[in-house]
């Protein structure tokens, strides 16, 4: 592939502080997209997850920063919320003139440049299925980012599925809301249909395809039509039928408003996690 990682710098490589569950969807992504592992750096303290990248990725990861990681066009900020602090201060310092994408919940763009001493800075909020080339993710670029730049982001996230700039990063929380921490709601609602289909009868097996292929046939479905989704919804739901049975039993159960007041904690947390471990 082109290189995606050619910037103003004129440095190529990527460097990933983190190497944990979000930063190996994303290389896997750019791994099965035909990037080589030497253009991959990688900074995770951790030996058994060291061990877990060589064997997935092919790439040797390195226990500190150090001196390698200034010729790194694009650096990734895949650590948590809760210690980027400390891991800007510590890796910082040995990245050149790099351009930044953190994909960390909540930390604002503010504290990063902070931090490290740039305004290149680009947040993003990917997604897990980015491992599979399906991922959502949404970018907000701070003003100093040039045209260039965002376009050596897009083309590295662009490997890992579809992306939409952001005007305002304050929408990054609602986004980490909905498409960040989406998968797991939806990993959770297929694990209740499949215990649901044990309990009437089914094989695990059985119950996993059906919960797991109606997930994707309805996605599907869903981004092919023009439709309005209630319209979608309503052509399953038959007069006096089984759907409309089930429906109702949600309705009633107020299945909707929970699952709004879910999202509603998931956006406060991101906002709390950037007051709390984005301070200077
Ligand atoms: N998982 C997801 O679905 C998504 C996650 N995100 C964001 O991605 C970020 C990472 O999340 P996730 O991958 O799930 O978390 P993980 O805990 O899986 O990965 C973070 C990794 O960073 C390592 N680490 C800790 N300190 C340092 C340091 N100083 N330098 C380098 N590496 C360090 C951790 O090691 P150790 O465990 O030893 O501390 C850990 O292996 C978070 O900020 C999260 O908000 C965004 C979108 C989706
Ligand atoms: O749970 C979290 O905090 C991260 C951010 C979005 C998905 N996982």
């Amino acid at each position: 592939m082109t290189s995606p990682l050619r910037t103003e710098t004129t440095a190529y490589g990527i460097a990933f502080i983190g190497g944990g569950n979000m930063a190996s969807a994303i290389i896997g992504g750019l791994r099965k997209q035909g990037m080589p592992a030497s253009q991959i750096q990688i900074v995770e303290p951790w030996a058994e997850q060291r061990a877990k990248l060589d064997a997935e990725f092919g790439i040797t990861a390195q226990a500190e920063p150090g001196a390698t990681l200034s010729s790194a066009g694009l650096v990734v900020w895949a650590v948590k919320p809760q210690t980027f602090r400390q891991a800007a201060l510590q890796a910082g310092p040995h990245t050149g003139h790099a351009l930044h994408l953190s994909v960390a919940a909540g930390i604002r763009s503010g504290s990063i440049a902070g931090w490290l001493g740039t305004e290149r800075i680009v947040r993003a909020m990917p997604n897990t299925p980015a491992l599979v080339g399906k991922g959502m993710t949404a970018l907000f670029a701070r003003p100093a980012v040039t045209a260039a730049d965002q376009l050596a982001v897009e083309r590295v996230i662009q490997t890992t599925g579809e992306y939409l700039w952001l005007a305002q990063e304050e929408a990054l929380d609602a986004v980490t809301a909905l498409s960040g921490s989406g998968p797991a709601y939806v990993f959770y609602f297929i694990e209740a249909m499949v215990q649901a289909g044990t309990e009437m009868g089914l094989s695990r097996a059985q119950a996993h395809q059906l919960a797991v292929e109606t997930f994707v046939g309805a996605s599907a479905l869903a981004k092919a039509s023009s439709e309005p989704l209630e319209t979608l919804r309503e052509r399953v739901t038959s007069k006096g039928g089984t759907t409309y049975a089930a429906l109702t039993a949600m309705e009633q159960a107020g299945m909707k408003q929970h699952f709004k007041h879910a999202m509603h904690a998931a956006r406060q947390r991101a906002a709390k996690l950037g007051d709390e471990f984005g301070a200077d």
